[in-house]
């Protein structure tokens, strides 16, 4: 199977860009998350792949295959490509079987061949004892695994979801995104995954890629991504964590350990002629510790498995941490940062 590549894709509605000069390769049966806010051009990113839209600029290809430019577009039924909505898009007058074997019928495939096909994807849903059930007369989250269902029968070599789980609750999107896990793995398709959640985008991809205002700001894997964002929109948009304001020494590199932290958040800021730099601190990296820093604690809320803190510095600003012990508000404790990343 081929990388997909998108060379410097625009497009424009009405003049107005909705997605700007992107570039990005997919790998070959990668799963790559596309995160950011609402309006980023997220969906317009996927319709151009999927062949809905055309690029004002900019070429799209699948391998050695072009699949549009400005000029040229391949009609989406030639793409080999299976996109899932939000909306699931069931038929609901046929059966669960009848909508995953109806992309096959169009193909012209029929009988033994088709049934086989059908049963083998509903299976790798977990959904084999529903084939004769009408949509109607499934859960969310069990529609949903027929549209994946749908789209694996036909052995795409491109699956496109666009937010696929956004009306679901919590309990069951983390029990599909089981399912994706598995749906990816099995059906080895390059997948390209639209969300604005970036903690299903962290526990589903193996790239995830940061758009915001029709532009990728940042591509890399989850881990490479939480550890090391580039600015402040994607330190902002991954993971949790504080984004403080901070004079740091000349020679600082963007790894900043404890010593170094330690003048540099000491009371109102040891550090007096370095220039200002925004650093993330995660929460997980402020711990309470007899040698540390005295912050002051706003607000204790109980998270289930650990409390999440809201510190205030000596000069105002805010940090969050994890306990696992509450902390009354208005407690002056010593807290040490262990890590930060200079954005
Ligand atoms: N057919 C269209 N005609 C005009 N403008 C459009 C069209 N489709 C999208 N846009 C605009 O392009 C921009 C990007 O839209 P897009 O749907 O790609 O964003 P998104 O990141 O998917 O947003 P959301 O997360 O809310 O779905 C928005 O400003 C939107 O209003």
């Amino acid at each position: 199977m081929a990388q997909l590549i998108l060379n410097h894709v625009t497009k424009n509605f009405g003049g107005r860009p909705a997605v700007s000069d992107v570039t990005l390769t997919v790998r070959k049966q990668g799963f790559l998350a596309l995160l950011g806010p609402s309006g980023c051009g997220k969906t317009t990113v996927l319709r151009m792949v999927a062949g809905f839209e055309q690029p004002t600029d900019g070429s799209i290809e699948f391998g050695e295959r072009r699949l549009a430019d400005a000029v040229f577009s391949l009609p989406p039924e030639k793409r080999n490509m299976a996109m899932v909505f939000q909306s699931y898009a069931l038929w609901p007058h046929m059966s669960v079987a009848e909508n995953v074997g109806y992309p096959l019928k169009v193909r012209g495939v029929s009988g033994e061949a088709c049934r086989r096909r059908v049963t083998e994807a509903l299976a790798l849903v977990k959904l084999q004892d529903f084939a004769e059930r009408r949509p109607t007369a499934l859960s969310g989250g069990q529609r949903q695994r027929v549209a994946l269902a749908r789209c694996l029968v036909t052995e795409p070599d491109v699956v496109l979801l666009d937010e696929p789980l956004a009306n679901l609750d919590q309990h069951l999107r983390k029990a599909m995104e089981e399912t994706f896990r598995v749906f990816h793995e099995r059906s080895g398709a390059t997948m390209i995954y639209v969300t604005h959640d970036q903690a299903e985008a962290m526990a589903l991809a193996t790239d995830v890629a940061v758009m915001a205002e029709g532009r990728i700001l940042q591509v890399a894997p989850p881990a490479e991504i939480y550890a090391r964002p580039e600015g402040r929109v994607v330190g902002g948009l991954i993971g949790r964590g504080s984004i403080l304001r901070l004079r740091l020494p000349e020679n600082a590199g963007r790894q900043l350990d404890w010593p170094l932290l330690r003048q540099a958040l000491g009371d109102g800021g040891q550090v007096r002629a370095g220039p200002l730099a925004d650093v993330l601190i995660r929460p997980e990296h402020v711990h309470r510790a007899a040698d540390g820093i005295a912050m002051r604690t706003v607000s204790c809320v109980f998270e289930g498995e650990r409390f999440a803190l809201d510190l205030t510095l000596s000069d105002g600003q805010r940090l969050k941490a994890y306990s696992s012990v509450a902390m009354a508000e208005g407690t002056l404790a010593p807290f040490v940062v262990s890590g930060g990343w200079r954005l």
